[in-house]
């Protein structure tokens, strides 16, 4: 496939391969990368929305003003969104934005798209642009252990077997319709990637971090219908139970010790959490900033998946307005192959047209290059082509 493509960009006339603009980054302007005839198909050729003027992205809005805004990349799985959501972070520190961006997919690959180690749940800054960037992969695996870990600090099964052992088991059964070992084990899908969110959002409000402008997420694959959208059911579950279970703790040790109950920080830490955690629903329901931009690819598969997560999307009220249609390939080709390749990638942008939820979104469309986009110059090309 790689030879086909390069085979492709070889017989435009003019072409300039990603990778010679990677190699020669140093020595080339970005305006000469700007003129590269690398551009794939104008939106007029694959028909892909009716005039020019709507091709662009309408980057210049999302730039626009200094208030702090988060962008949400999501979509299936492997369609791209790590790369556009790092472009778009490197197009943001390019155009005086301090910017993060935060990988909160457990299969993180933002490490690989920087070239640079992320893991370490630190902010690393990244070189090469003219504003601050920083990165970061949050692991939600992690995060949901100290979620579990303050939990069973509230009393899980061990609180319940004590009490039972105690001739107190009336209140223990009691306890147990809540169901809290059952939470603790197999929490609702998504609340790993909630409770990661939660932890950046806690740190991005502190002072230090106050200058960032734009926040970039790339979100985990099923993310898009999950974590966003179970945010209340969450509050309301998960940490609503384990709360009521301290109260109700408190009150049986309360009344059979004869004493006040001792600060407890497991429960601070959980309400803290429940909070934050309604804070960030509030922030990421309100157009003013926040928007979720849905990733696709010219896929029959993909653009139906996107239709049904843009129908979860605005049935909670999540404002999404940009559909990024990546991998497109160029307008023709002298080889069979790839002609095929082309005529299928048109079809399958053209339901785009037809699809009652997608058809409404400003499309926003980025090439497929002939190698792997690895590092600030190439993402600085990807972030060219599709944020305009
Ligand atoms: N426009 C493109 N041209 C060429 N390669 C691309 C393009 N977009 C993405 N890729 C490649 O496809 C692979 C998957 O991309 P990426 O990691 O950004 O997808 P993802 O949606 O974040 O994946 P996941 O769902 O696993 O998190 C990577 O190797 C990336 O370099």
């Amino acid at each position: 496939m790689a030879a086909l493509l390069g085979h492709i960009f070889k017989t435009q006339k003019n072409s300039i391969l990603l990778r010679n603009i990677i190699t020669t980054f140093n020595t080339i302007s970005s305006s000469s990368l700007h003129q590269t005839p690398f551009i794939l198909p104008t939106l007029s050729q694959v028909r892909l929305i009716g005039n020019a003027a709507e091709s662009v992205c309408g980057f210049d809005e999302m730039v626009k003003g200094n208030d702090r805004k988060y962008y949400m990349l999501g979509g299936k799985g492997g369609v791209g969104k790590t790369i556009c959501a790092a472009s778009l972070a490197v197009k943001f520190a390019n155009h005086g934005h301090p910017t993060v961006v935060v990988s909160t997919d457990p299969a993180h690959s933002l490490s690989d798209s920087f070239a640079l180690d992320l893991t370490g749940g630190n902010l690393v800054p990244i070189e090469g642009v003219s504003s601050p960037l920083y990165a970061l992969e949050i692991n939600p695996d992690k995060s949901m252990d100290e979620f579990r870990t303050a939990g069973q600090k509230l009393g899980g099964g061990g609180a319940k077997s004590l009490m039972q052992s105690m001739g107190l088991g009336a209140i223990a059964d009691k306890l147990g319709e809540l169901k809290l070992e059952e939470l603790l084990h197999t929490p609702p899908p998504g609340t790993d990637e909630i409770i990661a969110i939660t932890k950046v959002m806690q740190f991005l409000e502190s002072e230090e971090y106050s200058k960032f402008s734009r926040i970039v997420f790339d979100t985990a694959p099923t993310a898009h219908t999950l974590w966003l959208l179970s945010l209340p059911e969450f509050l309301d579950g998960s940490l609503g139970r384990l709360i009521k279970m301290k109260a109700k703790l408190g009150s049986v040790f309360n009344s059979l010790l004869g004493k006040e109950q001792p600060q407890n920080s497991s429960l601070d830490k959980l309400e803290k959490l429940k909070e934050r955690v309604a804070k960030i629903h509030d922030l990421f329901h309100n157009p003013d900033t926040t928007e979720f931009i849905i990733v696709t690819i010219p896929t029959i598969m993909a653009i139906s998946e996107s239709s049904r997560l843009h129908a979860s999307l605005k049935k909670e009220s999540v404002p999404v307005k940009r559909l990024i249609i990546n991998q497109v390939l160029p307008p023709t080709s002298d080889c069979k192959f790839c002609s095929m390749k082309i005529k299928d990638q048109m079809r399958a942008i053209e339901t785009i047209h037809n699809d009652s939820e997608l058809a409404g979104l400003r499309l926003c469309q980025a090439p497929l290059v002939d190698t792997e986009i690895r590092g600030v110059p190439a993402l600085k090309f990807m972030g060219d082509k599709l944020w305009r």
